[in-house]
């Protein structure tokens, strides 16, 4: 009998499928270890294994996590000095169930994530079948995701928004912590080196839609955000606005 081979589709995605398994296969085991354990691997500063603290100016959520650098080398010398000038970064992040079934609660009162845009281009987010991420629609309503985890979920970042001067929005979105299952996710943080300059795509800008932003580097917003909290709206320090092009006109 003649079987026929794979198409090159399906078997793309069959092997990502592998890999997304053993990652999540290495990240349960990882985050299963005893807290002393994990800690050797950080403090997450800038990368490595990181408890509750999220970011340096007070923001804390049910959750513990891994951010890496997407370089092996980096990746395996985590536990030691890493140096921060690779731009992507590479996120597990783990919401430990709520012990109890009492516990569960479907608002969102145990918040895993807190509310944010996320700074970069584009964020690549795959987790497993928990539910918890929710976006802020324009109406301030949240919604929840629901949870997929044979698919991957674009992220618009504020970089992303910037370079389409605003014709894509970055979307507000949190995790909630309310389940009884463990949840995990993964990031994927796609940005440029930090002495790359952003601004509008001359593209997006014309004279009914003139730029909305000023010029910045990569490395001047990354310095904005962390100087800022998680839920900051940091894209308004770069804002034009209608009266600055008038001044300039
Ligand atoms: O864990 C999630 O689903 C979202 C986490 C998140 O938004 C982030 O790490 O930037
Ligand atoms: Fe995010």
């Amino acid at each position: 009998m003649v079987v026929p081979s794979p198409t090159p589709m399906r078997t793309k995605k069959t092997r990502a499928l592998g890999v997304v398994a053993r990652l999540e296969e290495e990240g349960l085991d990882f985050f299963a270890k005893p807290a002393a354990e994990k800690e050797r691997a950080g403090p997450a500063t800038p990368f490595g294994y990181g408890c509750k603290n999220i970011g340096c100016n007070g923001d804390v959520g049910e959750l513990e996590f891994l951010l890496l650098q997407t370089n092996p080398a980096s990746i395996s010398e985590r536990s030691r000095t890493i140096s921060s000038s690779d731009p992507a970064k590479f996120r597990v992040n783990h919401y430990p169930a709520v012990k109890e079934v009492k516990d569960w609660d479907p608002s969102p009162k145990r918040i895993g994530f807190g509310e944010h845009s996320d700074p970069q281009i584009l964020t690549i987010l795959r987790s497993n079948d928990v539910a918890g991420l929710q976006i802020c629609l324009r109406d301030g309503l949240w919604v929840p995701v629901p949870p997929d985890p044979t698919g991957f979920f674009l992220i618009v970042g504020d970089a992303l928004q910037v370079l389409t001067n605003g014709r894509l929005a970055s979307v507000r979105h949190r995790a909630v912590a309310n389940s009884t299952k463990a949840r995990m996710s993964t990031m994927y943080f796609g940005a440029p080196p930090l002495n790359a300059w952003i601004s509008p795509l001359p593209e997006m800008v014309s004279p009914q839609n003139p730029s909305q932003y000023k010029p910045f580097t990569w490395g001047e917003f990354k310095k904005a955000a962390y100087s800022l909290r998680l839920g900051d709206t940091r894209l308004d320090l770069f804002k034009i606005h209608a009266t600055d092009h008038k001044i300039g006109s």
